[in-house]
């Protein structure tokens, strides 16, 4: 157990002792909901005293307990210290219904706001996101802690340019090391380390076909037998994945399944180039140190591949460090600096691009089109 969360431990101990009942209309006046997930809803409140906008969550009694709640609160608030972490306001009660703890709020929606279907976003304000969320990624890892859940949706914008977001949602967050069952969900954000662990698992049971796909998802958030360790290269994955979407408005792929053509595609390409992906939950130091400029081409000379072919050599070599298959080779959030700066798309797919979201503007985000992701339990 790292000092942090050691301490983390310490301050939920205490904030249970000291959590009250409040009247949430007393002392905020609620003025529009900011978002909804699985686990309970999010208001924009004022204090009715300071005139301090701000982001109350709201987590139902009945299906969250009191530490899972706490360890959100007190993470937010005390570890959540870098610029782009969404920072908690020192604010936690509960009412007959909910736990509820206020939090900055991010004014601007999140990034499925802005991510345009089959067009994604400006590659600068991707940059920019990229930048900003591998520094937040790589002060949660410094804590010892992993966030295991980077998704448009859990990235808050300050600002319509993404010149300031902010990662929230710590409700999946864990120790590094911690042993969980490895989940398996129908996500382009899913590992494919926990694939591997579905398939050494004869738990998972397979769905009949014709399920809608959220009803689908959910039936297939099932705990595996198979424990592994919570690693910080989930993030880094998750983080690649993103960083795909903001500049495409799509996804690699659907899923990181041996059903999925594109994924399994990618996969023959990598094991061609790198080796197969068989090492499933040890986190190692990547080999380099990311930084050396003549690194980034060596992959110059091997066919690109088939999802990456719009992308330059650069942003290849970043895609290909963080979506490595292996767990233990692949890179860090923080290694993922040394690739911002240069062009990141085609010239030709650029111009494409750009011409194609003038044609989409306001035709909406991509948050209308994709379905929202199943996922395992806290
Ligand atoms: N601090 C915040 N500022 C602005 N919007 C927020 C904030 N927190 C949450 N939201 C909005 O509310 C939505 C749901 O919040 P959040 O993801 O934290 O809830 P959840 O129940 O944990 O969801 P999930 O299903 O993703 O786990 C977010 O997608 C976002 O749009």
């Amino acid at each position: 157990m790292t000092a942090a969360t050691q301490l983390l431990d310490e301050m939920c101990h205490l904030t249970a002792q000291s959590l009250t009942p409040m009247d949430t209309s007393e002392h905020f006046k609620v003025l529009k909901l900011l978002g909804e997930g699985s686990y309970g809803k999010v208001m924009l409140a004022v204090h009715r005293k300071r005139g301090t906008p701000m982001a109350l969550k709201f987590f139902p009694r009945e299906s969250t307990s009191l530490l899972s709640f706490l360890r959100e609160y007190n993470l937010s608030l005390s570890f959540c210290t870098h610029p782009s972490l969404t920072r908690a306001l020192g604010i936690a009660y509960s009412t007959p219904s909910h736990y509820v703890f206020a939090q900055q709020a991010g004014l601007f929606g999140d990034l499925y706001d802005v991510i345009m279907p089959e067009v994604g976003m400006e590659e600068d304000c991707c940059q920019r996101v990229v930048s900003q969320l591998c520094g937040a990624l790589s002060h949660l890892h410094s804590l010892g802690f992993v966030h295991r859940d980077i998704k448009p949706e859990n990235v808050f914008l300050c600002d319509s340019a993404c010149r300031w977001v902010k990662l929230g949602d710590f409700g999946m967050v864990k120790a590094r090391g911690t042993r969980v069952p490895e989940v398996w969900y129908s996500s382009p954000y899913c590992t494919p380390e926990a694939e591997i662990a579905r398939g050494n698992d004869d738990s998972w049971r397979s769905i009949s076909d014709g399920n809608d796909g959220a009803k689908e998802n959910k039936e297939m958030e099932k705990k595996s037998r198979v424990w592994v360790s919570v690693e910080p290269s989930t993030d880094s994955w998750a983080l690649g994945v993103l960083t795909y979407a903001m500049l495409t408005g799509s996804h690699p792929w659907a899923e990181t399944s041996s059903d999925c053509h594109s994924y399994l595609k990618y996969q023959e390409w990598f094991d061609g180039t790198k080796g197969p992906a068989d090492e499933l939950d040890v986190w190692a130091e990547p080999q380099g140190d990311g930084t050396d400029g003549a690194e980034l081409g060596e992959n110059d000379h091997s066919p690109t591949a088939p999802q990456f072919t719009c992308f330059t050599p650069l942003a290849c070599s970043f895609f290909q460090s963080l979506l490595d298959p292996r767990p233990r080779h692949r890179g860090r959030p923080e290694d993922g600096l040394s690739y911002l700066g240069g062009d990141w798309v085609m010239e030709k797919e650029r111009v494409r691009l750009e011409e194609e979201r003038k044609k989409s503007r306001g035709k909406g985000a991509i948050r209308n089109m994709k379905e929202r992701e199943g996922r395992g339990e806290r």
